[in-house]
């Protein structure tokens, strides 16, 4: 099994997009491959359940239950997952265990609402998505990299989301939205991760406007300072490039 941390130059700049896409190409080269979004903040209520627009993409995107399949309750996570036949989309709380409503810094959120954002809730819910043993699971942070979980006085950070990608010890992808300013961005994420002991496993340019001036040009600025691979290039709104999502699926699988 492969697992991979998601990460984006900012908010807003692909991160889901880019998983689902490479949710989908997998599944197409047969590989069981499952997203996880284990904060989420920008909920609606429907049916009486939050929900936030990016884990239900990633629920649709990731593999269906298998006949017989049985899931270890791991941190009462399993409750809506008996009489669930195979076939059926994996259950929304299991993508998404972590659903704050106001789309804010989550950790700003979770303070309103009186939840802790713990290192053991996101690993909880990873190890569960484990059991339904797939070959590849990616998990999507929120924001960019440096997002605050927990904040001590003064609104002082105590605990990030890229320490909790750092005990859990994942290689990383980082999904660059390629907009003015992406450059900067781009360096300073990738030299964070690096800092941080971790492995940049490859980046995604993802054409997130579909207008940026110069896109090509700075294409090749980014290849030219990242030595991590570019694993693929999604253009914007057009129909996926299976091609190239293939070959990026054969580089991290
Ligand atoms: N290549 C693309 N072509 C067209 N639309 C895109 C593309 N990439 C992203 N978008 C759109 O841009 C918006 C932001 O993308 P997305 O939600 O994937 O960002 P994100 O980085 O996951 O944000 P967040 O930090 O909230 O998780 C979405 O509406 C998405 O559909
Ligand atoms: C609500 C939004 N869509 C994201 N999920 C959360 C983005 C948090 C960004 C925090 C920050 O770095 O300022
Ligand atoms: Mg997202």
């Amino acid at each position: 099994m492969k697992q991979y941390f998601i990460t984006g130059t900012d908010t807003e700049v692909g991160k889901t997009y880019v998983t689902c896409q490479l949710l989908n190409a997998a599944q197409r080269l047969s590989l069981r491959a499952i997203g996880y979004k284990p904060i989420a903040a920008g909920c609606e209520l429907v049916n009486g359940e939050w929900v936030n627009e990016d884990a239900l993409n990633i629920q649709k995107a990731s593999a269906k239950i298998r006949v017989g399949e049985v899931i270890e309750d791991v941190g009462g996570l399993k409750a809506d997952n008996k009489n669930r036949k195979s076939g059926q989309t994996l259950p929304l709380r299991q993508i998404n265990p972590i659903a704050l409503k106001p789309a804010i810094a989550p950790h700003i959120a979770a303070l309103e609402e009186g939840v802790t954002l713990t290192f053991d809730k996101i690993a909880q819910g990873l190890d569960l998505l484990k059991t339904y043993q797939p070959d590849l699971l990616l998990m999507e942070g929120a924001g960019g990299w440096r997002l605050p979980l927990t904040v001590g006085d003064e609104y002082t950070p105590t605990y990030y989301l890229s320490d909790v990608v750092k005990s859990l010890k994942m290689d990383v992808i980082l999904v660059v939205g390629m907009r003015l300013g992406c450059l900067n961005h781009a360096l300073l994420t990738a030299e964070a991760i690096r800092a941080d002991g971790l492995a940049i496993k490859g980046w995604v340019a993802n054409d997130v406007t579909g207008n940026m001036t110069r896109y090509q040009e700075n294409l090749y600025s980014l290849k030219a300072m990242l030595p991590e691979p570019l694993l693929a290039e999604t253009p914007y709104q057009s129909e996926p490039n299976e091609e190239a999502l293939f070959a990026a699926i054969e580089q991290i699988r």
